[in-house]
């Protein structure tokens, strides 16, 4: 069991995918904090990427998971929060690293740009995944 919470918010691209990682989370043990959007309306994505922004600056969430179409705009918008590390991941192995080298916080996702296993396999391998430091450290450091 872990004491983690881990915060999702995305656009309306999103709320189907959300949900199904959300149940994952909860049932791999994590704690979870629900930023919304939860319906199909149109909605703005900085709006959303700012309350991943301010969650995990405010320490409410230890990690993200942010969704849009693409993941892009979501991201963009989280980024622009210096204690944010948002990382646009398409695989397992870029969701790995991303925890491994840039000690990312939040994992984002384009629900229009990959399938519903892909996603489940960045969300297992990004919270599975500690920052390894070291060389990593000194860089992720000069990011701040
Ligand atoms: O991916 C996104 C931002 O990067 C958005 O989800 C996308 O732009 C929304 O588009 P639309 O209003 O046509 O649904």
């Amino acid at each position: 069991m872990t004491s983690k919470t881990i915060a999702f918010a995305c656009d309306h691209a999103g709320p189907a995918l959300k949900n199904v990682l959300m149940a994952l989370a909860e049932e791999w043990g994590y704690k979870t904090l629900n930023l919304g959007t939860d319906g199909p309306e149109s909605v703005d994505y900085p709006d959303f990427g700012v309350a991943m922004a301010k969650a995990i600056e405010d320490k409410e969430a230890d990690l993200g998971v942010l969704i849009c179409g693409t993941g892009i705009g979501i991201s963009i918008a989280a980024n622009r929060n210096p204690n944010v590390r948002a990382a646009l991941c398409h695989s397992g192995l870029t969701a790995r690293l991303t925890r491994q080298h840039n000690n990312a916080n939040v994992l984002a996702l384009g629900a229009r740009i990959i399938g519903e296993e892909v996603a489940i396999d960045c969300l297992k391998e990004f919270l599975n995944t500690e920052f390894e430091g070291g060389r990593h450290e000194r860089r992720v450091n000069k990011l701040s």
